[in-house]
């Protein structure tokens, strides 16, 4: 059997971080080298040899960590949120002058989650209205979702492909906010409820029916399998990828 991936987990006292670490230890093929939250030193990553870092923090540190780790020639498996065209194509930028090394940023690392992006993607050309809802614990920081802006570009992205115009919207009065975020021409609304983990639907209007595509995750170990898929890979994958769809065969 070849040597073990050695991997360091960033945000480790968090909930996913937390999650991530047990995941790492229970593999057999990867090693956890180096486990840090807030008050951690990140050049304890690369003092402790790792290959790959999981970077589960917050939006506001997780740009910062990638480029400090791919300049320590690490790559990087990010399932933190808050990521737009601007902070990844700096990354992307960083990435051309360290051949060699991959960045994997995924909004999203459950499998049906990934599946239910691609299927609205597909189905999102047939339908004259189509709209996002996502649904998660009320400890979530950002709204509207990483997933959710994801699902709602890749359904704008395919619409506009298929020369489909706007969804059908009559609303001229109300309160602000009452129609969500717009979010590349696609409507995405944001639900906080104790209970909740991570959910997202989509629906899609014709006139006379409904397809409605959720997805939910009842509890985080739903995202270790994506996660691990991601650590495995990455190292195989130079450069930026976004999205776990690229490395299932999906995109
Ligand atoms: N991609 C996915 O599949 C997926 C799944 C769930 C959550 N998320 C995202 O992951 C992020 C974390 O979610 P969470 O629920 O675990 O949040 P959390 O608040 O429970 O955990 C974040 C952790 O990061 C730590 N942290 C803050 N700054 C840090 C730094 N500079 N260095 C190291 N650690 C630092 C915090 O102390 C905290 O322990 C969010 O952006 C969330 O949206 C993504
Ligand atoms: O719990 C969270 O926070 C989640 N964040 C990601 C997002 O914003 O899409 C993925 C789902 C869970």
């Amino acid at each position: 059997m070849s040597e073990p991936i050695k991997v360091a987990v960033l945000g480790a006292a968090g909930r996913m971080g937390a999650t991530v670490v047990r995941a790492v230890e229970d593999a057999p093929d990867l090693e956890l080298v180096a486990a840090l939250d807030a008050d951690g030193d990140l050049a304890a990553v690369a003092a402790a040899g790792a290959q790959v870092a999981v970077d589960f923090t917050v939006p506001a540190v997780t740009e910062g960590n990638v480029h400090a780790l791919v300049d320590a020639g690490i790559h990087v498996v990010v399932g933190t949120t808050g990521w737009n065209d601007e902070s990844l194509a700096r990354v992307r930028d960083h990435l051309a002058d360290r051949p060699g090394v991959g960045v994997l940023v995924a909004p999203n690392f459950a499998l049906g989650a990934v599946l239910a992006m691609t299927f609205a993607a597909k189905a999102a050309r047939w339908f004259e209205s189509v709209e996002v809802v996502e649904l998660h614990h009320p400890n979530k920081i950002d709204a509207p979702s990483g997933t959710a802006r994801h699902t709602a570009s890749a359904v704008a992205a395919a619409r506009a492909a298929a020369g489909v115009g706007p969804s059908p919207d009559a609303t001229s009065e109300g309160l602000d906010g009452a129609r969500g975020a717009d979010v590349d021409g696609v409507r995405v609304h944001a639900v906080r409820l104790r209970g909740l983990v991570a959910h997202e639907e989509i629906l899609l209007g014709n006139a006379g029916e409904q397809l409605t595509i959720r997805h939910d995750s009842f509890d985080r170990v739903s995202f270790m399998p994506g996660v691990l898929l991601g650590v495995r890979q990455v190292g195989r994958r130079p450069g930026l990828t976004v999205g776990l769809e690229h490395l299932l065969d999906l995109a």
